[in-house]
Order: C-alpha cells, then sequence, then structure tokens
C-alpha cells in the first residue's frame, strides 16, 4: 500500500515537492488560500508561485490543515521558518502519533534561534524529524531537470524509509544523519546568497563572487560546527552545494534581494515586490546573535546584516570586508 503524505504549505517548494511524493505516495497539499486549492484541484496549476507549470494529477489540495494530516504517515512542512511553529501547533492535535514531520524550511526562528527540527522536537516531542535540503531551486526540478538533494534524520532507517517518499528519477535523495549540519548549511547559506547579489547587482565581477563562495562556505562552516554541525556535511550538497547554487543563480531570491540592494534599492522595496519568502533576510538577524553567543568571527555575514539593518550602502560593505584583516586560508579567521 503507498504511504501518504501531508504536506502544509503551497508555496514554490512547497508545491514542488508535493509534485515529486505524488509519484510515489499519495499526497494532500494543504493551502491557506482557498483559491490556490481550488486552481490546484480544478486546473492542477498554481500560478502565483510556479508559473506555467503543470502540476501532477494526482496531487490533491486542501484548505483544512486536518484533513490533510489526520491520515498522513509523513508530514511535510513547507511553511517559512517564522511561521513555521504557529502552522505545526495547529496541526499537532490531528497527526497521528509517531508519525515523522520534515522540514523543506531554510531558515532559524527569530524570537529562539531554533532550527526547525528543534521546533518540531519542542512542539511534538516523539515524533521523528527530519530536513530535506540540497541545492533545490523548485523552478528548476518542477520542470524536470535533475537534482540532488538530502535527508537528514537521526534515525538512520527512517531516513533511509523517507528516501523512497522523496526519491525519483530526477531528484536523487542522499541520506546524512548530520541534521544540524544539514539545517545550518541550508539557514546560512542564504545570508551569502544576500552578499554574492549584492556583487553581483554592484557588479564588482566573477572572481568577486567566487571570492565571496569560498570565504563565506569557510564562515558558515566555523559558526556550524561550532553550533555541532560536522565538518564533512559542509562540504557537501547541504553546504558547498547549496551555496554555489543560491550565490550563482538569478533564480534564486535571496540572490535576488541582495542583487537589486546591489544596485541601489531600499530593502523595504524589494521585499513589497515580492511574492515569495527570502529567508536570509530574517536569518541573517539571528546568526549575528549566534556569532557572539558561539564567538565566531563572521565578517561576511556582519556585513550584510548592517546593509540589511543599519541602513550601511553596499560599497560601504565591501569595504569593511576589505579592510577586514587577511589571515591565514588554513586558520578560521
Ligand atoms: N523555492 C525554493 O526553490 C526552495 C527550495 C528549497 C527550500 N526552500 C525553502 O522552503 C521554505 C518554503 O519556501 P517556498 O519557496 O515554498 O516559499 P514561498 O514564498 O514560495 O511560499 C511560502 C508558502 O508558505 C505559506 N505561508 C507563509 N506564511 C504562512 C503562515 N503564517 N501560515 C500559513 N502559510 C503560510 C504561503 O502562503 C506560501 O504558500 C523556505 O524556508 C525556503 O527557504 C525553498
Ligand atoms: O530562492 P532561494 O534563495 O530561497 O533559494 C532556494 C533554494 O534554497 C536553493 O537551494
Amino acid at each position: 500500500m503507498k504511504l501518504k503524505v501531508g504536506l502544509l504549505g503551497a508555496g514554490s517548494w512547497g508545491t514542488t515537492v508535493a509534485c515529486l511524493t505524488a509519484k510515489n505516495c499519495d499526497t494532500t497539499i494543504w493551502a491557506r488560500d482557498i483559491n490556490t486549492v481550488k486552481e490546484i484541484n480544478q486546473n492542477n496549476t498554481n500560478e502565483k508561485y510556479l508559473p506555467n507549470a503543470i502540476l501532477h494529477k494526482g496531487l490533491k489540495a486542501s484548505h483544512s490543515i486536518k484533513d490533510t494530516v489526520k491520515n498522513a504517515d509523513v508530514i511535510v512542512m513547507g511553511i517559512p521558518s517564522q511561521s513555521f511553529r504557529k502552522v505545526l501547533e495547529e496541526a499537532k492535535p490531528h497527526i497521528r502519533p509517531w508519525v515523522p514531520i520534515i522540514s523543506l524550511a531554510k531558515g532559524l526562528e527569530i524570537s529562539t534561534k531554533m532550527r526547525m527540527s528543534e521546533i518540531v522536537e519542542e512542539v511534538m516531542p516523539g515524533h521523528p524529524a527530519g530536513v530535506l535540503t540540497g541545492p533545490n531551486l523548485a523552478k528548476e526540478i518542477h520542470f524536470g531537470k535533475a537534482a540532488a538533494a538530502v535527508i537528514a534524520m537521526a534515525d538512520k532507517s527512517i531516513a533511509k524509509k523517507l528516501q523512497t517518499v522523496f526519491n525519483s528519477g530526477l531528484f536523487r535523495v542522499y541520506t546524512n544523519s548530520d541534521i544540524i549540519g544539514c539545517e545550518l548549511g541550508g539557514a546560512l547559506k542564504n545570508i551569502m546568497a544576500i552578499a554574492s547579489g549584492m556583487s553581483d547587482g554592484a557588479n564588482a565581477g566573477e572572481n568577486t563572487r567566487s571570492a565571496l563562495i569560498t570565504r563565506g562556505l569557510s564562515e558558515l562552516t566555523r559558526l556550524g560546527t561550532a553550533m555541532g554541525g560536522k565538518q564533512r556535511t559542509f562540504a557537501g550538497l547541504a553546504g558547498m552545494g547549496d551555496l554555489i547554487v543560491t550565490c550563482s543563480s538569478t533564480k534564486s531570491r535571496n540572490h535576488h534581494v541582495g542583487f537589486e540592494l546591489g544596485r541601489g534599492k531600499k530593502l523595504d522595496q524589494i521585499i513589497n515586490e515580492m511574492n515569495e519568502v527570502a529567508e536570509g533576510v530574517k536569518t541573517a538577524k539571528v546568526v549575528m546573535e549566534l556569532a557572539k553567543d558561539y564567538n565566531v568571527d563572521m565578517p561576511i555575514s556582519n556585513e550584510v546584516y548592517k546593509v540589511l539593518y543599519e541602513d550601511n550602502t553596499v560599497f560601504e560593505a565591501f569595504r569593511g570586508l576589505l579592510t577586514h584583516e587577511v589571515g591565514s586560508e588554513k586558520e578560521p579567521g
């Protein structure tokens, strides 16, 4: 018998993942907007988030969280980080005991500095928590371009079972037991993508972008390992892989925010003009606090933070980076 997936959140990635799981499982997706529910059920489309895409014909949409999760064998959370807890709390009374809960989100909760799997453990103790992450631009995967991802869970046997839920011909899902590293890789790379976007928007050049990506990897690995992630994870799909795609692609929302800042637009205007989330904008706040808590030097994140929240210009950000002491590549600084 096919497993049943209940997926909460019908944005671009939630809808894309629902189409992937619908190939292997009975999948129901919850959308908070009734018009999105009708559109998915009647037309097999979700034009707001996946323009010109035809969704999997077997995918069902629901406006009821209860109906979406009550019979599910796996819950998938396609909700951005700042709303993740609220939606999970709404779903909680209807989720069956011990059902695994997999996060698609790449961010940290501002008020608590928590990762999404920590929120799952707090709200729903006893339920295996995991994350699906990696270099996964929804708009490429939906249109059938090959990609690889990681499912990270503490329990290897559950991760192995869930591999079969998400894996398909063109979407290759590896397992990893380092959930801390996988979640942090996904969250921290978004800030580097804003930096890289700023550099591209200001026409700084490709050598600059490459330096930002490489030093960005070093920076996120420093914080990630201090917080308990494994060094190898940051060199894998959830770290370097995701960092490269997000820092180099104009399809990335975080890169887009940085690009527009680099062209001189104000953050409020950029956000108001987008109808999708760029997680790095909020994660930058949390990361500056974590850098202090763990006493880790994070020069790139610090400059991004100052552009986002202290009215610094992109020019000042680059000057800040260029005047930062140049250490040895092997040293942490
Ligand atoms: N889009 C991608 O390519 C991609 C790839 C991998 C991971 N992610 C991550 O997946 C997560 C979801 O991103 P997305 O791309 O689907 O975002 P999106 O901006 O396309 O859509 C967000 C969805 O969440 C819903 N939502 C937002 N706040 C809500 C609330 N308070 N209550 C209920 N629903 C709410 C919106 O209605 C929408 O359906 C993010 O953390 C993102 O970083 C995205
Ligand atoms: O569009 P972004 O910047 O949220 O990035 C999407 C994915 O995280 C890329 O792996």
